[in-house]
């Protein structure tokens, strides 16, 4: 592009870079005057929090508000999610403020679910990677976290069973959720990389979830390597990284912890590959405006049960977003299903159907309602 009007390349790199410090130094006011007002707002649920009772700092239903209303009002030229997830790490901060947060994930590091974890509660937070879904479950409900994230479901896969089933013996409530787009990479060790054919890898390790996910591109690329299934993709990374002759399907988050190349770049069948997450604690979260109300109710192996069930929802006008069924593994749940609805349960006419749908069933709890992902 030319303009007549410049005069040299420093001079205008000069005006526009003493605007941009000038810019940048209002922000960083502005960003510190936002974090005094967020200390106020923790020094006032301190002041009116009941004795005995924990106070709650973390607010997802506002987060979620602010977040929607920066992408609302975004007029450009940056896009509206960037913006949004700048606010996000400025919150995330803020929250450290007030109260310095511990999350426990499906670990180990360089999981998808510390991904969804830093994408829902930005960077300020210290994340404590766990063995297995039971004990992201076990470390909220012993308090050694505040909040807990586990994998729920996958647009290719389905459902992921070790989730909902830990719902059954659980009090935790569902407090948020997160949808993050999965990208696979096939990674190799340099040395693989660079003997090429003569020492191509004779096996693949990864979670059983990614392998299914991947499973046409392999059989393509790959038709006689051997699968092998483990407990995580970081895993399987690490095992890459470890073992002679070994790859590995997992994510680029992976493959630069283990320091493993991406040989082929996202392989994952199906292009719009996404996994839901749940955020996981002991505090019910208020209306946000644009909510999901999950539920687990149990019911008799009789005809028409899931008919009788369901009704109230239909005549209350509740629209349902998923049902699972799971078998019940004690004698008095025969059935139990996995619902998410749209709406609060605080809204009456959620509430109202809830209600209606409790004198049918032989068991109900609400999991939560908390705002639809944002991001
Ligand atoms: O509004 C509040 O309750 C706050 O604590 C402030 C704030 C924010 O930074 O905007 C921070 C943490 C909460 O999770 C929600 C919002």
């Amino acid at each position: 592009m030319t303009n007549n009007s410049f005069t040299t390349e420093a001079e205008e790199l000069g005006k526009l870079r003493d605007e941009i410090d000038s810019v940048d130094q209002q922000i960083q006011q502005l960003v510190n005057q936002r974090a005094q007002c967020a200390q106020k707002v923790a020094d006032v649920k301190e002041h009116f929090s009941k004795p005995g009772e924990s106070v709650v700092f973390y607010r997802p239903e506002r987060e979620a508000q602010v977040l929607r209303r920066v992408m609302e009002r975004n007029q450009g030229p940056l896009p509206a999610e960037g913006v949004a997830r700048l606010f996000r790490e400025i919150m995330s901060q803020c929250l450290a403020l007030e109260e310095p947060m511990k999350i426990a994930y499906l670990g180990p590091e360089g999981t998808f679910t510390q991904q969804a974890a830093l994408k829902h509660f930005g960077h300020a937070v210290e994340c404590q990677g766990q063995g297995s879904i039971e004990d992201v479950f076990r470390e909220v409900e012993a308090g050694g976290a505040n909040f807990g994230v586990v994998p729920v479901e996958n647009s290719t896969e389905g459902v992921i069973t070790h989730t909902l089933d830990s719902f059954v013996g659980s009090n935790l409530n569902i407090c948020g959720e997160v949808a993050l787009r999965i990208h696979h990479h096939f990674l190799l060790k340099e040395a693989l990389l660079k003997k090429g054919a003569v020492a191509n890898p004779t096996k693949v390790y990864s979670h059983a979830q990614s392998l299914a996910q991947c499973r046409q591109w392999l059989d393509a690329n790959w038709p006689g390597i051997e699968r092998i299934a483990v407990s995580s993709n970081a895993e399987a990374a690490r095992r890459a990284q470890e073992e002679e002759g070994a790859a590995a399907i997992a994510s680029e988050a992976a493959a630069e912890l283990y320091n493993l190349n991406i040989a082929t770049a996202n392989i994952e069948d199906m292009p719009d590959n996404t996994t839901r997450f749940l955020i996981i604690g002991k505090q019910t979260t208020e209306i946000s405006g644009d909510d999901k109300t999950s539920l687990l109710v149990a019911s008799k192996n009789k005809p028409g049960a899931l008919y009788h069930l369901l009704a109230p929802f239909h005549e209350e006008g509740v629209s349902l977003t998923r049902i699972e069924t799971r078998p019940s593994k004690s004698g008095t749940w025969n059935y139990i299903f996995f619902i998410d609805l749209e709406g609060h349960q605080n809204e009456e006419k959620v509430a109202k159907a809830m209600a209606l749908v409790q004198q049918q069933c032989t068991d109900f709890k609400c999991l939560g309602s908390y705002p639809k992902a944002v991001l």
